[in-house]
């Protein structure tokens, strides 16, 4: 059962375009120019119950954006979203209690009051009974050490605690659908760590998520399914390993021999290929676009030309093929 969709999504702010300087201020008083920005275009996606969900991209890409527009924080231009068959415009209050933000950029926590009284807040307003409260708090103060965190005013939590406490207070009514935006941000290894466990427990307890992160240690062993936004469209939406399949077109056999291979021998049985020399005489690599040749062909031409004691393919990392996504070096192939 899908629990959020979106259709054709489309979000375009209009900011004024104004010289710089107070005489660009006072210029645009008289003559309002404005820039339409599309920040998500025609974004079509679709989560099932219980999917755990990467959503990445470069910067400004329309990541956080999408999330806002998903959780009814922003308006779209045009196009729609549903939640769990719900409109977060029309339907507000039903799909507040169907979804849980995470922001790790900003806090939804009180500035003037302990964490305590926030979480309290949170509670009534969603209708929490005080037996569940209590039951849920016990869990955060296991799995979160939420405890340390309670009596702390919002202004006065670190940045590790204030998520901590911004998870609590996302998670506290059990929402089936949680949206987490850059979640452990500028958080230490070890809090990263607490957090991550934390949300595969989430996970594994059926919860919906969607994750946008910049952090490929978020999103590995995390999410199965991998989107990728670019410029506001989405470019990949599959699983994460596929990625590779999709935009990394590129092999790299190394190869190491008895006997000195000769080069221009190797280059003239495998056209196409990148023939490069190794650290020694008896190393070399074959660079080849596997949509051309497999390794197997490689490997079958290399067999008359050069003893082979032992070979083996460099295949790219999900994080390297994304890195090259995001610098452009990489496009889908058709
Ligand atoms: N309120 C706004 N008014 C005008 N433009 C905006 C507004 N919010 C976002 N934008 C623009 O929309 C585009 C997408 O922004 P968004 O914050 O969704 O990107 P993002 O993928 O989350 O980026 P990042 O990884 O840097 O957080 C950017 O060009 C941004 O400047």
């Amino acid at each position: 059962m899908a629990l959020v969709e979106a259709r054709e999504l489309t979000k375009v702010f209009r900011r004024p375009d104004k010289d710089p300087g107070l005489r660009g201020a006072v210029k645009h008083l008289f003559t309002r120019r404005f820039v339409d920005k599309t920040a998500v275009d025609h974004v079509d996606l679709t989560i099932e119950a219980g999917e755990a969900v990467a959503y990445v991209g470069p910067n400004g890409a329309g990541k956080s954006t999408t999330v806002k527009l998903l959780s009814g924080i922003l308006v779209p231009t045009s196009g729609e979203v549903r939640i769990d068959g719900l409109s977060p415009q029309r339907d507000r209050m039903a799909v507040s209690h169907r979804i849980g933000v995470l922001f790790g950029q900003r806090t939804q926590l009180w500035w003037d009051l302990p964490v305590s009284e926030s979480l309290a807040v949170l509670r009534d307003v969603y209708g929490v009974d005080h037996g569940t409260y209590r039951r849920r708090m016990a869990r955060f103060e296991d799995v979160l050490e939420l405890g340390e965190v309670l009596p702390v005013l919002g202004r006065k939590l670190s940045l590790g605690q204030r998520m901590r406490a911004d998870l609590a207070a996302a998670l506290l009514h059990a929402p089936p659908v949680v949206y987490l935006d850059e979640p452990t941000i500028g958080l230490d290894l070890a809090v990263k760590d607490r957090v991550r466990e934390f949300f595969r427990t989430v996970r594994d307890e059926g919860t919906t998520v969607m994750l946008t992160s910049h952090d490929l240690g978020d999103i590995e062993g995390f999410c199965r399914r991998l989107v990728i936004i670019d410029e506001g469209r989405i470019i990949f939406d599959g699983d994460l390993e596929a990625v590779k399949d999709a935009f990394a077109r590129e092999r790299i056999l190394n190869v190491q021999t008895e006997t000195a291979a000769v080069l221009d021998d190797v280059r003239a049985a495998l056209p196409g290929a990148q023939v490069t020399a190794g650290e020694t005489p008896l190393q070399f690599s074959v660079r080849f676009d596997r949509f051309t040749m497999t390794a197997g062909h490689v490997v079958t031409a290399l067999a008359p030309l050069a003893n082979l004691v032992d070979f083996g393919v460099d295949e790219p990392s999900i994080e390297d093929v994304i890195r090259r996504v995001y610098s452009g070096e990489l496009v889908l192939t058709p």
